[in-house]
Order: structure tokens, then sequence, then C-alpha cells
């Protein structure tokens, strides 16, 4: 590849980096926006695998290129220099890369007097080659974000969820029908909760059973929370918080009549179009949840919104666009989603709240609350008797903490924190 030709991704991936770790914005944001639309195909999937490889093995280049940097350069120049890291780290060539890494900061008007510099420590990267870059430790967490879980998890357990993290997610796919046959097809690895994990996927839309609608893709941990709900044919079910709709499938698959509310009208396309391609039903309502007030559910999935700390593996973005500022906001609702969802339940009606987060507050502290807000609210244990998952998941309120680290040899799974409440009877 001559170097022009691998400018374009490189300076669209520096976009999004810079994009990330100076505006906080999400990497699913911005290529929602289009921001990778100016590029051929194949250069944006090329942009999206380097600044998600870039912002995955981060805290590692930080520490490789703080050996060699007497001061931490300006944001633009620091990002440059970690996607080249990261870069030859994976056995790019290193003449292609220096050059690249010179280029973009020299094209930079207010960066260019930096060459020298980035020419001289790219160099030095190159020269410790990907086998200095394996002798690294595990990127950690960023420290805001570090600290909470060593408060919550021992540093063995904080230690592990970074290994997983470092290593990057397989694809799990939910099959509609009958999996073992779904597998003979898709050739990868049935988990023990049902869910198959393909650890090369490719093309998703290219995968045998996409046309024809026989499955979508879920994280393993993801399908689990319906899975405890345990739908049954014909029961009246509403999914609080549906969209993009892995779990309004899940129910809907069952024979129950789902109801899914979202309030993102751009989200609610996506469960519709979901819904089409798997020839599955729902009655769908662009909604905020709090304005939905038709009760008599037998069953409520509320999948609140939350940090989405437990989804690090597939969204390494994530720890460098956020802060926590904005999560005692989500905690609070939270709160408030619980005890509205009750008023929609029938009496004896079971409510599965759930969170792909890491954090306590959003997940087992929720459910004490919730216990001391409403009396009469229990926690059914019992639901949590699924076929795979292990009871030393279960937490003492009576939930489950799903880790990232749980089936580590497999690939992990997402951070997940799922409990069963009934309204008294
Ligand atoms: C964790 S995601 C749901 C994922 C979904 N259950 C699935 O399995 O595909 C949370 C969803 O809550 C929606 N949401 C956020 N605030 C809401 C509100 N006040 N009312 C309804 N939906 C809301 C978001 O648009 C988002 O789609």
């Amino acid at each position: 590849m001559s170097q022009q030709q691998g400018l374009g991704p490189r300076k669209a991936a520096l976009f999004l980096l810079d994009q990330v770790t100076s505006e906080g914005k999400l990497l699913s944001e911005l290529i929602g926006e289009g921001a990778l639309q100016h590029l051929p195909a194949e250069d944006r999937a090329r942009a999206q695998r380097l600044a998600t490889e870039t912002l995955r093995g981060m805290a590692r280049a930080d520490r490789m290129l703080a050996r060699f940097l007497q001061k931490t350069p300006p944001e633009a120049v620091r990002n440059v220099l970690r996607l080249c890291t990261v870069e030859l780290a994976g056995g790019e060539a290193a003449h292609g890369v220096v050059n690249a890494g010179v280029e973009l900061v020299a094209r930079n008007k207010r960066t260019a007097t930096m060459k020298g510099m980035t020419n001289a420590v790219l160099r030095k990267v190159a020269a410790e080659g990907p086998d200095g870059w394996a002798k690294l430790a595990n990127p950690r967490i960023p420290g805001w974000l570090r600290g909470p879980l060593k408060d919550a998890y021992s540093p063995e357990i904080v230690a592990a969820m970074e290994a997983v993290h470092f290593a990057g997610a397989p694809l799990d796919i939910t099959v509609k029908g009958d999996v073992a046959a779904a597998n003979d097809a898709l050739k990868g690895e049935i988990l023990p909760t049902g869910s198959i994990r393909l650890a090369n996927a490719g093309q998703v839309s290219a995968l045998p059973g996409f046309d024809e609608g026989d499955w979508w893709v879920q994280d393993a941990a993801a399908a689990i929370p319906v899975m405890v709900l345990a739908p049954q044919d014909g029961e009246k079910i509403l999914d609080l918080c549906a969209a993009p709709g892995g779990k309004t499938m899940q129910i809907a698959a069952s024979g129950a009549h789902v109801t899914a509310i979202d309030s993102s009208v751009g989200r609610m396309i996506r469960v519709k179009e979901n819904l089409k391609r798997t020839g599955l039903t729902a009655k769908t309502v662009t909604s905020d949840a709090f304005e939905f007030s038709e009760g008599g559910f037998d069953a409520i999935l509320l999948d609140a919104p939350c940090s989405a700390t437990g989804t690090i593996r597939r969204h390494p973005d994530l720890p460098y666009a956020k802060d926590g500022s904005e999560f005692q906001d989500l905690i609070d609702q939270q709160a408030r989603m619980i005890d509205h969802a009750l008023t929609l339940l029938k009496p004896g009606g079971r409510l599965v709240f759930c969170t792909c987060s890491l954090l306590p507050d959003e997940g087992e502290v929720q459910v004490d609350e919730a216990l001391e807000r409403n009396p009469g609210l229990t926690v059914d244990v019992d639901a949590l008797d699924v076929a795979g998952v292990d009871a030393d998941w279960r937490t003492e309120e009576g939930g489950l903490r799903l880790r990232p680290d749980f089936w580590a040899d497999k690939g992990g799974m997402d951070g997940f924190y799922i409990a069963q409440l009934r309204k008294p009877a």
C-alpha cells in the first residue's frame, strides 16, 4: 500500500480519536452522524478498526510513549503517536507507519512544528517492535472508572476485566429457532446458555441465515435477562426500553404478545427493521417510558439506560469519551423507571430489571433500594435457575452479577446485572 493510500483511513481514524478524547463523543455516535461517509467502504472499515484498536491499546501505548517523550504533547499529536504505536505493535511495516505519522502531524498547521519529534519518537517505538509491546502490562481502565470498580471488586477481578477488555469481543448470536441447525451453517461454538459464538465473523450480513432472519447479533450476557423473565406463550409483556430490539425479538420468539417502547425515534426504526428481517411480531410504541400508562402486563422487562460500563470489550471508546459525570442522573432515572414499571404490572406480575453496567449503584443497590421503597415487593431467586448460568454468579440480594471476565477462556461476556422482582398479588 502506498503512503497516500494509507493516509485516508488513518486521517479518518485520527479524527475519530480526537473527537472521542477531546470532545467526549462515542464512536457509535460519530459513525452514525456520518463521520466516515466520505471514504470508500474498505477504508471506512479500516479507519474504524484503527480507531477501535488504538482506543483498546491506549493505556499501553501511553506507557510505551512515556519512555520516549520528555513532556506530554498536545492531544492532536498524542493521538497520532498513539495510533502509530498501536499499528507498529500490530506488526505494520515501520517505514510506512512512521512516514504516515509524520505526514499527519505535518499537514496540520497547529502541529507541523512537531514533525521532527514525531519522527524521532516513532522510530524509537518501531525499534521496540511488537515484542517490546507484548512485554507491557495490559492496558488499565482510566482512573475515573478504575476507582469505583476497585471499590466494588478485588484487584484480581479488576485485572481480569482489563485482560478481557484488551482481548476484545467475539460475535455472539441469538437464534430464533433450532440452535444446533443454525450452528451447522455458522460453524461457531454453542455457549452454555445457547448463544452461538463466532471468533472471526467478518461481515455479519454475509453470514448464513442473516437474510433469512434466522438470528440476530446479541452478546451472550445480553440474552440472559429474557431467559430469567421466561416469557410464556400468550402472555402480555412490556419491553420498556427496547431499542435496538434484541430482547424484544427474544420475547416475541417465545410466542408472548410484546409491546416494545423506546423514546428514540432513530433507534425505534432499528427495532422495526430487526422485527421485519426476523419475521417476528411486536407492537412498537415510540414514547418516553414515563408517559406510557397502559397497565395490566403479566411481565415487564426493564433494560434501563445506564453507564454501559459492561460493554467496554466492544466499546473501548467509552472510558475515554465519558468521565462518569452523567452517571448519577442515570442512577436516579433507573430508580424512577423501576417504580413506574411496577405501576404497569398486574398484581403478582414480574419485573426483570437489568443494566449492562459494572457499577453496583446500577444493579445490586437499585434492587436493595427498590425493595425498601416498595413494601411487599420481593425478589424471585428461583428465576435465576437458567441453563448455563452459574450459581456463583448470584448476588446477596437475589440478582445475577455477570462480569466481562466470566468465560474468559472463551472470550468473556458483557458485564450485566439482572434481577427479577415480583409485585405483591
Ligand atoms: C440499554 S438500551 C436498550 C437495549 C435493548 N433492550 C436491547 O436489548 O436491544 C436502553 C434504551 O433506553 C432508551 N431510553 C432512554 N431513556 C428512555 C426513556 N425515558 N423512555 C424510553 N426509552 C428510553 C434508549 O433510547 C435505549 O434504546
